[in-house]
């Protein structure tokens, strides 16, 4: 059976806000967009948990490096397979991250999960090499504005920078994972092109990612954008290489994620307790909640190896750090606070 949807066409985005009044979803349908129901579901996902560093890079009052520490280690107790850990990114612009070698040097590193961190460049690179990482994230973006704005560098050249970091942890043996920001509208640019995703996808495949995460940085797509840049980018990247990564400002990212499942996804990145927001996407909120994720991919039957109750813990005890609400719904319903 095929679903029709509507696929709304969002206004330009004008300067560096996330629009409050402007409709992503307003009346101007322009076209409808099928969605395949059919497709089998995986039977197994990896979570890339974000939240120590996604979650955690825009707090505005510094969180202790053992609170980080006593986080990460929750959730590896939880059963996450991956635990993006922390960026070796400028402290001037980050500050939030400039404990990264503490919490590197802190945490309890359970056998069997994979701690990567953010590495902007070779400088970043050898540093988080240097504090212990054994994998690294680059990160760029598929809108020009929006690289300038976090990276301080054009697309094209944060892609010759991402070579040199590759080519080291190609000497290293040090797995690459890249991230592409924007995938579906950009806070300074507006609508993004699914092809210009898929040219960056597979720039960063070719080099050497052996994982393309891509990033819906400030939450404004649809099932619709969602089925239809998963189209374009499956035509350069095989789609066993491709993750979601999906921020839940406009409330679409469940169903965002189940789209890129019935395509064939079975990587998703979320963040403990709904925590996050990019520093250089104003407005944009948290990422998908991982509570909230296991609950949908539980409830399809869908293995993730990861112990809800005690991811539960891992987020009240993030929100009562933060002395926060947390943003799952699963946590809210279920009063763990
Ligand atoms: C990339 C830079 C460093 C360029 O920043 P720049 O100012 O252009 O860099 P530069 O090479 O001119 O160096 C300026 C200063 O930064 C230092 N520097 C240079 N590199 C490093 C480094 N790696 N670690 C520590 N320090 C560094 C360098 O040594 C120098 O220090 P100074 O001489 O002034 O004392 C800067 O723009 C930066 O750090 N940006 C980070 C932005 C960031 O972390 N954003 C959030 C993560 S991305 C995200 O959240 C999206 C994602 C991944 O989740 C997916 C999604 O949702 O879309």
């Amino acid at each position: 059976m095929a679903a029709v949807l509507m696929r709304f066409v969002p206004c330009s985005l004008g300067p560096a806000v996330v629009p409050r009044s402007l409709s992503f979803s307003s009346s101007a349908a322009v076209r409808a967009v099928s969605l395949s129901t059919t497709k089998p579901l995986p039977e197994r996902v990896k979570i890339v948990e974000v939240g120590p560093r996604d979650g955690l890079q825009n707090e505005k009052t510094i969180v202790p490096a053992e609170v980080k520490i006593r986080l990460i280690d929750m959730l590896s107790e939880a059963g996450l397979p991956v635990i993006e850990a922390t960026s070796f990114v400028s402290p001037k612009w980050v500050p939030q991250m400039a404990d990264q070698e503490e919490v590197m040097r802190g945490i309890q590193r359970k056998p069997g999960v994979n701690y990567p961190v953010l590495t902007p460049n070779l400088k970043g690179y050898r540093a988080a090499v240097t504090a212990g990482a054994k994998e690294v994230a680059i990160f760029g973006a598929a809108s020009e504005l929006f690289s300038k704005k976090n990276i301080n560098c054009s697309v094209e050249e944060s892609l010759q920078r991402f070579e040199e970091v590759m080519k080291a942890a190609k000497q290293e043996g040090i797995p690459v994972r890249g991230y592409i920001s924007c995938v579906l509208g950009c806070p300074y640019e507006g609508k993004v092109s699914p092809v210009k995703v898929a040219e960056v996808a597979k720039r960063l495949y070719s080099m050497g990612c052996y994982e393309i995460s891509l990033g819906d940085t400030i939450g404004v797509g649809t099932p619709g954008g969602m089925a239809e840049m998963l189209e374009a980018v499956k035509k350069e990247v095989p789609i066993h290489a491709l993750a979601v990564h999906c921020h839940d400002t406009y409330g679409q990212a469940l169903a965002n994620i189940l789209v890129a499942l019935q395509n064939g996804v079975s990587v998703v990145d979320s963040s403990v307790a709904g925590l996050g927001g990019c520093p250089y996407a104003q407005g944009a909120s948290g990422n998908v909640a991982t509570e909230d994720v296991i609950y949908m991919l539980n409830g399809l039957g869908i293995h993730t190896g990861v112990d809800l109750p005690k991811l539960m813990d891992a987020g009240s005890y993030i929100c009562r750090s933060l002395n926060r609400r947390t943003s799952s719904k699963v946590a809210q319903a279920t009063c763990k606070l």
